[in-house]
């Protein structure tokens, strides 16, 4: 082995350690000329179908006779269209590509490095030869030993004099019957594999005998066949029990053609192109037979129409499509495990966010890592990608508690307020009604939601048992009461700004506070119809056979960059900036609260102004410190979760879910108690109307003015605390307005 590739993966931009490859298609092509593979005869009703232009009146003849087509089968000059499908490879999880185009296809490993540069996605190129009938005459004419020292340099030095590195052998083309040609590069392969110790990926022959008979020929001459990928197995071998003993002989097994699903075959028209369905039977049946760690795929894309631009499936199809199809496709949860070389014992679950979620979910499929990176794996097969797991029992149990203390404190306290408010008019100062809107939705979360909630993730670990319709109603008004009580705490942050620090700014009565509040509930109504739009209930691919549902909400996976925008947007305008106006709203009154002198007498009334004053400027600051620490956490795992991908690599990714969904939950817990529960001014009302509802005492207009205390957010009758200091030392009504507008509290 070339000793400085020892152990490292080589990809067009340099070496790297395997366990960096992450997701892997292990046949691809970016830059090619398949030409070789074109077919001239056409169907006799399409006597022209070379001279058809690509566009969408053809697109059903292109897709039914995709090598007749000569533009199609060339993807030079579509580098921009591949770079955009590279990144949206990249955005859905995909890490690694082996660029499979060898010489008489036209190989470019300058292209590539510029791919590589462009999208991020690590690119490992192909050294060696296409089939005979593609190859110019120097190969034909070349001694095996030419084609060695050719292919050892192209992986130690790059070709041409590049200096840009292949990382494997492959695609070696070989026909049926094997040339003489193909033979001499076969042999030479197993010469230069035996130098470098590099994969060696073969293209075979379209006939059932041809994968072993390649088998036969590089160990004959010394290959490494642990070391080989047989490709194209989905058109070479229909029987399930010639593909048993294929793969008993030791190679990697590639079915590398999804996304292939018209089933007539052009280059072998008398048999059958499998479906993506049959194909995913075949890689069962060599799971069954325990050959986890033997299988790759991939989707070998070599004309236009496969691109995505052409209408095509793209590179992403696997992860996207085939994944999720495999999973419900009864690829048992053991398998899996065993695949990944893990406890049986486990119960890896997709962890697809919590129900205020935006997510964007593509992700089944961490599983199936093996599937792509087998060609960077370590000998011992370790796998660097843990599993989610359940969340552990404690986990459980504290959301359980936090789902409790709402629906005890958020129904039971809020409901009583809103009673309060509705019951006495005195209780409906301003701050009050702006309280209302705080109360009103977490009470509707703590009654409609919390329960739902309580059943799907904590009773019955995450299993949903009501519906479509019921999955998105929970799913809107968590999202909705979310944005209210973001924005209501706002409202009510600025307002005791302006009303201690601003006083001679014009303040807005109570008909001002509804119309806010219907401001406040109509922009968080409409922010949160996405939640709604994408909530979705399916059958938890990883659990389905237990009847496990999942219910979240899921964008589709081609609207990335919108997600994007929406999170940044919320998290901009629905956490950042909030916090941010809370923040600067807090400071100068803070300031002025706790550094103001008072001219005047003190008498008790006003010190207990005073600290009456106090206690309502640091519940704000509470409140405000309080929903940083609750969502924050929340906003910065959607982030890890769906753009950065780390937390599928922890085994704590559904134990974290938990404790950030605790948090965000006991957030209403907490404005429960501050505004409503620990507030005097409220707790006064209650008791009045606990006396009330006992017939004890029939409240009055005028014995609600007896036995309230002054509400908490009157701060025109209560607050100011100077004209009150300066009315008890009798000056003049114009001297104290004029002082008081200095020091108002
Ligand atoms: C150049 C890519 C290639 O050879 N792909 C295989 C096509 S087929 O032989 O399976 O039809």
């Amino acid at each position: 082995m070339a000793e400085d590739l020892k152990g490292k993966i080589q990809t067009v931009l340099g070496c790297m350690d395997p366990s960096q490859l992450g997701r892997t298609l292990t046949h691809e092509h970016l830059w090619i000329d398949a030409s070789p593979l074109g077919v001239p005869t056409c169907p006799p009703f399409l006597p022209n179908l070379n001279s058809l232009p690509f566009n969408m009146d053809n697109l059903g003849f292109i897709r039914q006779f995709p090598y007749s087509h000569t533009p199609n089968l060339t993807l030079h000059g579509e580098e921009q269209h591949v770079m955009e499908e590279l990144k949206f490879y990249r955005q859905h999880g995909g890490s690694s590509m082996v660029e499979c185009t060898t010489v008489g296809i036209s190989n470019n490993i300058g292209m590539l490095k510029t791919m590589a540069e462009k999208t991020g996605v690590n690119i490992i190129a192909g050294a060696g030869y296409y089939v005979d009938s593609s190859l110019p005459s120097e190969v034909h004419s070349a001694t095996q030993e030419q084609l060695v020292s050719t292919m050892v340099q192209d992986v130690t030095q790059g070709p041409a004099g590049t200096g840009i590195r292949c990382g494997v052998i492959g695609e070696i083309g070989t026909s049926w019957p094997i040339t003489a040609t193909e033979k001499k590069v076969l042999v030479a392969t197993a010469a230069a594999q035996t130098q470098l110790g590099c994969p060696v990926i073969i293209h075979p022959g379209r006939n059932r005998a041809a994968p072993a008979e390649v088998i036969r020929i590089l160990a004959e001459a010394g290959g490494d066949i642990g070391r080989t990928v047989m490709s194209h197995l989905d058109r070479s071998i229909y029987d399930k029990g010639e593909l048993s003993e294929f793969a008993a002989l030791g190679s990697y097994l590639e079915w590398d053609l999804f996304g292939i699903e018209v089933s007539y075959y052009q280059q072998v028209s008398d048999v059958d192109m499998p479906s993506d369905a049959q194909r995913i039977q075949m890689v069962k049946h060599v799971l069954e037979e325990g050959y986890e760690d033997r299988v790759v795929i991939a989707h070998d894309i070599h004309t236009k129409h496969r691109l995505m631009h052409y209408g095509g499936h793209g590179y992403s199809h696997i992860l996207l499509n085939v994944v999720p199809m495999m999973l419900a496709r009864g690829v048992s949860q053991e398998q899996t495990n065993i695949m990944n070389g893990s406890n049986t014992d486990t119960d890896p679950d997709n962890l697809y966010g919590n129900p205020y979620d935006h997510l964007y979910a593509y992700d089944y499929g961490d599983l199936f890592d093996d599937f792509y990176s087998t060609l960077g794996q370590e000998e011992d097969g370790t796998d660097t990608q843990p599993q989610d797991r359940p969340a552990s029992l404690s986990f459980r149990a504290a959301l359980g508690v936090v789902y409790v203390l709402i629906i005890v404190i958020c129904g039971v306290g809020n409901l009583v307020f809103l009673v309060v408010i509705g019951r006495y008019k005195k209780a409906r100062t301003k701050t009050n009604l702006l309280i209302a809107n705080l109360a009103f939705s977490d009470f509707v979360v703590a009654v409609l939601c919390v329960p739902f909630s309580l059943d799907y993730y904590v009773i019955h670990d995450r299993a949903w048992r009501y519906g479509g319709e019921m999955c998105a109603v929970v799913n809107y008004v968590k999202t909705v009461s979310l944005h209210v009580s973001t924005n209501a705490l706002v409202v009510i942050g600025v307002d005791r700004y302006i009303t201690i620090v601003r006083p001679r700014w014009r303040r807005v009565g109570k008909t001002g506070a509804m119309l806010v509040s219907a401001g406040v509930w109509l922009l968080s109504i409409l922010i949160a119809v996405p939640s709604a739009k994408f909530s979705l209930v399916r059958p938890n691919l990883r659990r389905h056979h237990q009847g496990y549902s999942f219910c979240g909400v899921v964008w589709n996976a081609r609207h990335l960059t919108v997600y994007k925008g929406y999170y940044g947007s919320m998290l901009a305008f629905q956490f950042v900036l909030p916090v941010v106006v809370m923040a600067v709203c807090s400071l100068p009154v803070i300031w002025k609260v706790f550094h103001r002198e008072l001219p005047g007498i003190l008498t008790d009334a006003i010190r207990e102004k005073v600290q009456r004053s106090k206690r309502k400027t640091l519940r704000l600051v509470l409140i405000l410190a309080l929903f940083v620490l609750c969502w924050a956490p929340y906003y910065v795992y959607a982030a890890l979760r769906d753009f950065h991908h780390v937390l599928t690599l922890t085994d704590l990714n559904t134990n974290i879910f938990y404790a950030v969904e605790a948090a965000a939950m006991g957030n209403s817990v907490i404005n429960t108690c501050v505004y409503v529960a620990f507030n005097k001014n409220v707790t006064n009302f209650v008791r009045m109307l606990a006396k009330d509802c006992r017939g004890l005492h029939q409240t009055t207009e005028s014995n609600t003015q007896q036995i309230m205390l002054p509400s908490d957010g009157e701060e025109e009758e209560y607050d100011n605390i100077t004209l009150l200091s300066y009315i008890g030392r009798s000056e003049s009504f114009r001297q104290i307005f004029d002082r008081c507008q200095e020091t108002t509290l």
